[in-house]
């Protein structure tokens, strides 16, 4: 399969070019960057921090789409707005990671995801994936007297909060509980806050250093306390599942899956 790399020069970018570039079965169809970006006409190997391939990284997403079956894109909700239209248009399977989507743009994701395969996980882990059913089944068993609080901390240039991972773990406790995760969500605190509300699903953020991502997920309860966790140290296990969706996508009809679908962990039409 033929995969391209959309925000290569990022953090997620120069790891999914280097997992792309070591997986057998799939060949690199090109990088691309957003325009002015210096990365633009530098080595994709050596952006993979391997050795030269004599493919430079380029700026033209159309391009980029038409030489390539899926491209695998983390960067902006802007950029990945406007390149899951370009996808659309050509017909191109469409991995997303980016997090931080406003609910409209949500809604524009999924009608452009009527016309090609689109891929959009928050998390691609396999870890953090079978936490998400964890978090559900914990939560549909205890009752509303056990405190859900999501913590996350993540280094110090991640531009959106709660992570997007916190955010679908509260969707899931919120769905274990019955309950629409908006309608009950604390996403801050400050000041006299009054005391917690019960079945409020609480969440807290930390940022610094070079964290690659770590979730907590606590029920806390009369006398006892559960913790559910995922410590991320390696980005790899990102690009990982990301290179795993895009050839998954290949055998799908147009639409729109997540992580759960790829993984079988639920079934692609259900
Ligand atoms: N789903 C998952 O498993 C994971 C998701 N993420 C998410 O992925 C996203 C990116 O994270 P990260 O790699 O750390 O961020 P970075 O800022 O390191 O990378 C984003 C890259 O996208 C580039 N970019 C911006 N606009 C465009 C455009 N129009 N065309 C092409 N490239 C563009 C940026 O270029 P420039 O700097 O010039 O703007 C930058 O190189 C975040 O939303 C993050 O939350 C992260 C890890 C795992
Ligand atoms: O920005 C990051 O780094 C990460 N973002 C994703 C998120 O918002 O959940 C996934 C992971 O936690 C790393």
């Amino acid at each position: 399969m033929r995969i391209g790399v959309i925000g290569c020069a990022g953090r997620m970018g120069r790891t999914n070019l280097r997992e792309v570039l070591t997986t057998s079965g799939v060949t690199l169809s090109g990088g691309a960057e957003r325009p002015g970006n210096p990365a633009v006409g530098q080595d994709l190997g050596m952006l993979a921090g391997l050795d030269p391939i004599g493919m430079a990284a380029g700026d033209d997403v159309a391009a980029l789409v038409r030489a390539s079956q899926a491209v695998i894109e983390f960067s902006t909700p802007e950029a990945t707005l406007q390149n899951v239209a370009i996808c659309a248009e050509h017909g191109c399977a469409h991995v997303i990671g980016t997090t931080g989507l406003s609910p409209e743009q949500e809604r524009e994701l999924r009608r452009h995801a009527e016309r090609t395969v689109v891929v959009w996980a928050p998390n691609m882990s396999l870890g953090v994936n079978l936490l998400l059913g964890l978090v559900e089944q914990v939560a549909r068993t205890l009752d509303p007297g056990f405190d859900i609080e999501i913590l996350e901390m993540h280094h110090r240039h991640k531009v959106d909060a709660p992570s997007g991972t916190a955010l679908a773990l509260g969707r899931a406790a919120a769905r274990g509980r019955g309950v629409e995760l908006d309608a009950v969500a604390a996403r801050a605190r400050d000041g006299i806050t009054g005391a917690r509300p019960t079945g409020a699903i609480g969440f807290a953020v930390m940022r610094g250093g070079d964290v690659v991502g770590d979730h907590r997920v606590v029920f806390a309860g009369p006398g006892e306390r559960i913790e559910l966790a995922h410590i991320a140290s390696d980005r790899r296990i990102y690009a990982r599942g990301a290179v795993r969706a895009a050839l998954w996508t290949a055998s799908q009809r147009p639409g729109l899956y997540g992580m759960a679908e790829v993984l079988g962990l639920r079934p692609a039409g259900g």
